[in-house]
């Protein structure tokens, strides 16, 4: 069992999040609520879990050195990974360093999970290579003439992505011959870590897509009740617990997130995102921390993923997650480039059991997912109807 000590004082239990975004925040939050010191790292300042954390660092989490020399300073007990973006290569070496000095530091859930999730070539040929899971077809490519060739294979219509993006960065949707050339350009510039191999996926015609959040914890592995969720540009935009399946479908995505998560290992919330036709479930991918479709969970169960995943990651028991209906969540994006203020939160609170989170972003450059509305109500329909006439009600000014 974790020690849990007093913040900023010789018997602190600290941990580190790599990425502090808005999941990192409300993981953050979790953190404070028992005793423990939070140290927030991001690639900018002001990050919305740097503002809840007790101290901050801005660094470039691709470069290892950097990484190294942050946390031989800050020592943590735990490193919570809470993007995909990071050098985990480094987090592997550290992870193995650790054991040799027997020092009880632990990358969440493990090094090894970050390293694989973080590049989507390392998960999908895990899933389907070795432990056989149903996933699309698909082709790793580095050069244009194979990507032309892995199209011509897979055939149209294809899902186009580089090998490190998260929230459809450098996604693009291949329908017909015109956006074959596109799509490749795409990929090589809007993904995180710049130009290099992509994967061109079949298209799933999928009559639903879920998020089944899995917690390892030290008494065993829970479900969640799955997440129904809506994307639009390979982005999330609205989600929605619980998604009614049939129990087979329901029986097949438990027992494929079981394997891909216990062959991942360590403890913590995992993401398993799963697409649905009948009673047919195909794995898709997996985030081995919270889901930004999990935020609906902060209304939709008693413990939230990040409550979960702070119980979870300090080795403390989860007897039970209970469910408080029908619930859905709706990501407020903005667009354009400044400070966001937002108008409208008290219309977007009026109506009953509908709830606001504004995540503190410093700026937005583009588009940016800046908020997120949260509703429970009777059913799922009206939940989402809440949600969206909520985050509808607020406007959002570049200042
Ligand atoms: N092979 C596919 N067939 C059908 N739809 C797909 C396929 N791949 C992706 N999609 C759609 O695009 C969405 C985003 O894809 P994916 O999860 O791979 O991207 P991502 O950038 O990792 O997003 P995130 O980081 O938000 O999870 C999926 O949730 C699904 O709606
Ligand atoms: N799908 C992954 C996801 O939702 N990640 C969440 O978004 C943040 C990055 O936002 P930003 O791009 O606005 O900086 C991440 O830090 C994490 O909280
Ligand atoms: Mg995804």
């Amino acid at each position: 069992m974790t020690q849990l000590g007093t913040p900023l004082s010789p018997h602190a239990f600290r941990v580190l999040l790599l990425g502090s975004g808005e999941l990192g925040k409300e993981v953050a939050i979790e953190l404070q609520r028992f005793g423990v010191e939070v140290i927030a790292a991001d690639r900018y300042a002001n990050a919305p879990a740097m503002q809840v954390a007790h101290r901050s660092h801005v660094l470039d989490m691709l470069d290892g050195a950097a990484i190294r020399a942050l946390i031989a300073q800050e020592r943590p007990h735990l490193i919570v990974p809470e993007i995909e973006a990071i050098h985990t290569q480094t987090l592997v070496e550290l992870e193995r360093e650790f054991a040799e000095h027997g020092t009880g530091t632990r990358v969440i859930p493990t090094a090894r999970a970050a390293r694989l999730t973080m590049d989507r070539e390392g998960i999908r040929r895990l899933a389907a290579e070795t432990l056989g899971l149903p996933t699309s077809p698909y082709r790793f490519v580095d050069t244009l003439a194979d990507y032309r060739e892995a199209v011509r294979a897979i055939g149209l219509p294809c899902v186009v992505k580089p090998v490190m993006s998260s929230s459809g960065k450098g996604q693009s949707l291949v329908r017909t011959d015109a956006d074959i050339d596109a799509a490749w350009d795409y990929a090589q510039t809007g993904g995180r870590a710049g130009a290099g191999r992509v994967i061109v996926e079949g298209f799933v015609h999928f009559d639903y897509e879920i998020t089944l959040l899995t917690v390892r914890h030290r008494d065993g592995t829970s479900f969640c009740e799955p997440i129904g969720h809506l994307q639009r540009d390979g982005d999330y935009r609205e989600s929605w617990q619980p998604q009614p399946m049939s129990t087979r479908a329901l029986e097949r995505a438990q027992q494929i997130a079981k394997s891909i998560t216990d062959d991942l290992g360590g403890w913590g919330v995992f993401g398993v995102e799963l697409f649905v036709q009948g009673d047919e479930v195909w794995f898709s991918e997996v985030s081995p921390r919270p889901h930004d479709t999990g935020l609906v969970t902060l209304v939709s169960q008693d413990l939230s993923e990040f409550a979960l995943h702070a119980r979870a990651i300090l080795g403390l028991p989860i007897p039970v997650i209970r469910p408080q209906g029908a619930s859905a969540s709706c990501a407020v994006l903005a667009q354009g480039h400044g400070v966001p203020v937002f108008a409208g939160v008290d219309a977007a609170l009026a109506q009953a059991d509908t709830q606001l989170r504004l995540f503190g972003k410093p700026r937005v450059e583009g588009h940016r997912r800046v908020a997120v509305t949260l509703a429970l109500a009777d059913d799922v329909e009206q939940a989402r109807q809440r949600a969206r006439a909520a985050a509808a009600a607020l406007t959002i000014e570049l200042g």
